[in-house]
């Protein structure tokens, strides 16, 4: 059975691109597609010749058109095109026989070359495309992903955190990092952020980004972990800040590097300013134990030196020069016998001085070990010697501001003389240990109770020494030169020791005060003091008896000669007191008042008891 015969008409109709239905016996085109017409640049194709649209290639159309009518059907790509406005096109040729009506014809489908590698092309590229796409993409995502999953813990903590991809460049930056920065995310997303936040240390040096431990990160794929360093704001303020940089991981391939960082600042801040404060409070510590060394000391010397006592020309002169010499700043040299006064003469300069305020620093020189009086006059630094076990300020840095009573300055040894001249000198004292010289604001008095002319000359004290400290000269005299000021004396001190016991200030017969003024005093004003004292705690009734030593002095003596029984009897009575006071009431033993006496111990039982002595007594 044979199929209806198609009409030309329907051949084109149901045909894609440019296709033609041509007359194989005269070449005519008898349908055309309006795609074929665009093709061709020619709208009215049918009834035209197809072979002038091949020009020259007539011989490769009749090889076709046979191997179409042999085979029913083939293609070509080797037949050039000839538009009608002359372009030639590169087409490949599909042609097919269909049978008409009367005739046989050649169904062609023309496919231009051209257009087809355009839309390779666009194929291929659009598929690169895509692809390329995909891998940045994928990328990107994953610090997005990290973001998007993260993004309520991101921006909800407190700490700064961002995210750097492997070429340092800036994935992600969490809230509070924006704000610790003042950096948006729109500054840095996609930024080298080395450059905008890390680079320079706080000193002003350059952060080279391959020094920088963040980048080391993902370079060597370690957790760095870094404790102090800044990073600098947008408005170019540093913050110090401490921070962690993880390296993270995209499968088993590095992604870059997270960053959680904490602001610091305030932190350090306040630790600096503690660490200042304890070191400001160890420092005023020392000071203090020392001052309240002093002060204890000062005390004391105040309870006994309520005033200079006397009426004595020489008494007099030394009042005078005091009050000559206190309202200046000159040194002054004191001498004169052990318990003259000298200490005395020192503390009421000072209170004279415009000084007053600031402490008198007594340093006695012969009260320390030659080996430790450069670290008493200078102090030290912790580890300056074995047992510097802090920092420790001298007595010429104590008495800064103040003045510095060098007491005995003869005992001071002779090196030790130089350096502490030279320190007076220059106005500028260094610690042991230490470099740096602090500066000196102080008055020194000095005070001997050697020949010093002697000492000098026998090379113990330096010359220079006594010309810098001998300013102002002030003679203290001995007791015994001065016999007018004893009942003066006597009666302040006595007062001062009555009101010390709590019992009432007996009376000082004339012959008592005789006796004192008889008395040689080689302990000078100390020594009066000790008797009175004594004598008031001794003393029973309202008269005050006195107990002269009798070995003490030829003057003595002689007043012994002169004693009573009941002035045996008293002195015994006294002395018994005054030895058991010192053993705390131990009559035997060793160490007891026994011993101490060269008697028997029941032989002592028994006078204690004959004496009528109770513990009251020496308690
Ligand atoms: N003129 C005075 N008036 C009142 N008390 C005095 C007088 N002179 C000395 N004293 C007292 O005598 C005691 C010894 O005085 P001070 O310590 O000043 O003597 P010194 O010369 O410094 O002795 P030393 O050289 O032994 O240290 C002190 O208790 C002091 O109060």
């Amino acid at each position: 059975m044979t199929g209806a015969v198609p009409s030309v008409d329907s051949l084109v109709a149901g045909a894609f691109g440019a296709t033609l239905v041509i007359d194989l016996s005269n070449d005519r085109i008898l349908a055309a597609t309006a795609a074929a017409g665009d093709l061709l640049r020619d709208s009215r194709l049918e009834g035209t010749r197809f072979s002038e649209f091949v020009p020259g290639q007539l011989g490769q159309l009749i090889v076709f058109v046979d191997e179409v009518l042999h085979r029913g059907g083939a293609w070509t790509r080797r037949i050039p095109i000839t538009a009608r406005n002359g372009s030639a096109l590169e087409c490949e040729l599909n042609g097919k026989v269909v049978t008409l009506e009367r005739s046989k014809a050649l169904l062609l489908q023309i496919t231009d070359l051209a257009e087809l590698d355009a839309r390779a092309e666009a194929a291929r590229a659009a598929k690169l495309y895509g692809g390329g796409l995909r891998e940045w993409q994928r990328a990107q995502s994953f610090f997005s992903e990290l973001e998007q999953q993260n993004q309520l813990i991101l921006n909800a903590a407190g700490e700064g955190i961002y995210g750097v991809n492997a070429d340092g460049k800036t994935t992600f930056v969490n809230r509070a990092a924006q704000e610790m920065l003042g950096w948006t995310s729109d500054d840095l997303l996609g930024q080298d952020i080395h450059s905008k936040i890390h680079h320079h240390h706080l000193n002003g040096d350059v952060y080279p980004s391959q020094e920088c431990p963040i980048y080391q990160s993902f370079r060597f794929e370690e957790v760095n972990r870094i404790e102090d360093e800044v990073f600098w704001r947008k408005d170019g303020k540093p913050i110090r800040v401490e921070y962690v940089s993880t390296p993270i991981y995209e499968g088993k391939v590095l992604a870059g590097a997270v960053v959680i960082f904490r602001d610091i600042t305030e932190r350090w801040e306040n630790e600096r300013k503690l660490r200042e404060a304890m070191e400001e409070v160890a420092a005023l510590r020392d000071k203090l134990e020392q001052e309240n060394a002093y002060l204890q000391e000062a005390i004391n010397i105040e309870r006994a030196h309520h005033d200079i006592i006397g009426r004595s020309p020489s008494i007099r002169q030394i009042l005078a020069r005091i009050e000559m010499v206190s309202r200046t700043n000159a040194n002054v040299l004191i001498s004169g016998e052990s318990g003259t006064g000298k200490a005395m003469v020192a503390s009421a300069i000072h209170a004279d001085s415009d000084r007053r305020r600031r402490p008198l620093i007594h340093f006695k020189c012969g009260s320390v070990t030659p080996d430790m009086i450069e670290s008493e006059l200078f102090g030290h630094v912790r580890g300056a010697f074995t047992a510097a076990l802090r920092d420790k300020p001298g007595k010429l840095e104590l008495a800064h501001g103040g003045t510095l009573f060098l007491d005995e300055f003869a005992e001071i040894p002779l090196e030790q003389q130089g350096m502490l001249l030279e320190a007076l000198q220059s106005g500028r004292v260094t610690r042991m240990g230490d470099t740096r010289a602090r500066e000196l604001d102080l008055r020194v008095v000095a005070s001997t109770s050697r020949n010093l002319e002697r000492e000098v000359q026998a090379g113990r004290v330096r010359q220079d020494l006594v010309f810098f400290l001998n300013i102002f000269p002030i003679q203290c005299t001995p007791l015994r030169e001065r016999v007018d000021d004893i009942p003066l004396l006597t009666a302040h001190l006595l007062r001062l020791a009555c009101k010390r016991l709590g019992i009432k200030v007996p009376v000082i017969t004339e012959g008592i005060m005789r006796d004192l003024q008889r008395y040689d005093w080689p302990g000078n004003v100390r020594e009066l003091a000790n008797v009175v004292e004594r004598a008031a705690i001794v003393s029973r009734g309202d008269k005050l008896q006195v107990d002269i030593r009798p070995a003490a002095s030829p003057a003595v003596r002689s007043v012994a000669t002169l004693m009573t029984e009941a002035d045996v009897e008293q002195i015994r009575t006294a002395n018994t007191i005054a030895c058991l006071r010192e053993t705390g009431g131990k009559v035997s033993g060793p160490g007891g008042a026994a011993e101490l006496l060269g008697m028997r111990p029941t032989t002592l039982y028994s006078r204690i008891r004959k004496l009528g002595l109770h513990a009251e007594d020496w308690n």
